[in-house]
């Protein structure tokens, strides 16, 4: 089966920001997040795969189809969920299920009465008279009623109280029980990525800094605690670090290598995907 979503190369340059050869990819059956800090580039690439905004290079395939060529094909099998409000305010829920079941050929209404049931959401309600939970529970319905073979979605949980978040995250749990389909969900927030995903994705200034499983985090990442003289020694197996008075604090990559190599002479802490975050945004350079 093809991946769900392959993104080689990517660039798009606005006046002071560029995204630069952003390359990725999704097989079936699982969740990826995609994370970094604010104006990273998330919304961009997202926009970009889901040609709201025109690339200046590289290739988006999307079901191994090119999103702009085949883009009414790709769109039917797509739920996104984007991170400003696109329904209009004036419009009732039930309108809004109206207009969008015209565009999907596989809407499925019974399955979006039941969201609307799940999360509280009355019909006759007008967008505008939604909270903001109210609002990105609608959204995930919109996106989770129709059957779609792949979930895009622009921070769903930004704003959401834990109970709404964890909801949320259920849902998108759910959607990965079929092996044929896959999430592709961007966040900063990072325990998002702990609970449900399978792949973690960073990006920072525009560049891929880091694209890897949840589980190979947990092996070969470590925070490594040592002396000014211990940190000459290692220094090429950081991949930042900052020093300070008294010696040095560092993100390894290598944390099987450090831990035979130090033997016990360097402190080695599990790493955490914030850890992981934060070094890459205000870590100095290692090798
Ligand atoms: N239409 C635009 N015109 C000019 N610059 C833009 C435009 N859209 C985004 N940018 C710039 O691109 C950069 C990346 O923005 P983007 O919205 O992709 O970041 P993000 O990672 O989604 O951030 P956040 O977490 O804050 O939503 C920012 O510097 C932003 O100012």
């Amino acid at each position: 089966m093809s991946n769900l979503i392959e993104v080689k190369n990517l660039r798009k340059s606005w006046q002071d920001f560029g995204l630069q050869d952003i390359s990725f990819a999704l097989a079936p059956g699982y969740i990826m997040g995609f994370v970094g800090p604010n104006g990273a580039g998330k919304s961009t690439t997202i926009k970009l795969m889901l040609n709201l905004l025109h690339k200046q290079g590289g290739d988006i395939k999307l079901f191994g189809l090119d999103h702009v060529k085949d883009e009414i094909a790709v769109k039917q099998q797509i739920g996104f969920v984007l991170d400003d409000t696109y329904f209009q305010e004036n419009m009732t829920i039930k309108q809004i299920e109206w207009l969008v079941s015209g565009f999907y050929r596989e809407w499925d209404r019974e399955k979006f009465n039941q969201f609307m049931i799940k999360f509280s959401l009355p019909k006759h309600k007008k967008i505008k008279e939604l909270s903001t939970g109210m609002k990105a529970k609608l959204a995930m319905s919109v996106a989770l009623s129709h059957n779609a073979k792949l979930l895009i979605l622009d921070e769903p949980t930004s704003g959401l109280d834990p109970v709404v978040r964890s909801e949320i995250l259920g849902e998108l749990s759910q959607v990965v029980q079929d092996p044929a389909r896959g999430v592709f969900f961007s966040t900063h927030i990072t325990s998002d990525l702990d609970k449900i995903a399978d792949y973690v994705t960073f990006i920072h200034n525009g560049r891929i800094v880091l694209a890897t499983t949840k589980d190979e985090i947990n092996e070969k990442y470590a925070i490594v605690k040592g002396t000014k003289k211990q940190l000459a020694e290692i220094k090429s197996l950081l991949v930042r670090y900052k020093e300070s008075q008294f010696g040095f604090e560092g993100l390894t990559g290598e944390a099987v290598v450090l831990r035979k190599q130090s033997r016990g002479q360097l402190v080695l802490e599990k790493a955490k995907i914030e850890d992981i975050m934060l070094y890459f945004e205000k870590g100095e350079a290692g090798c």
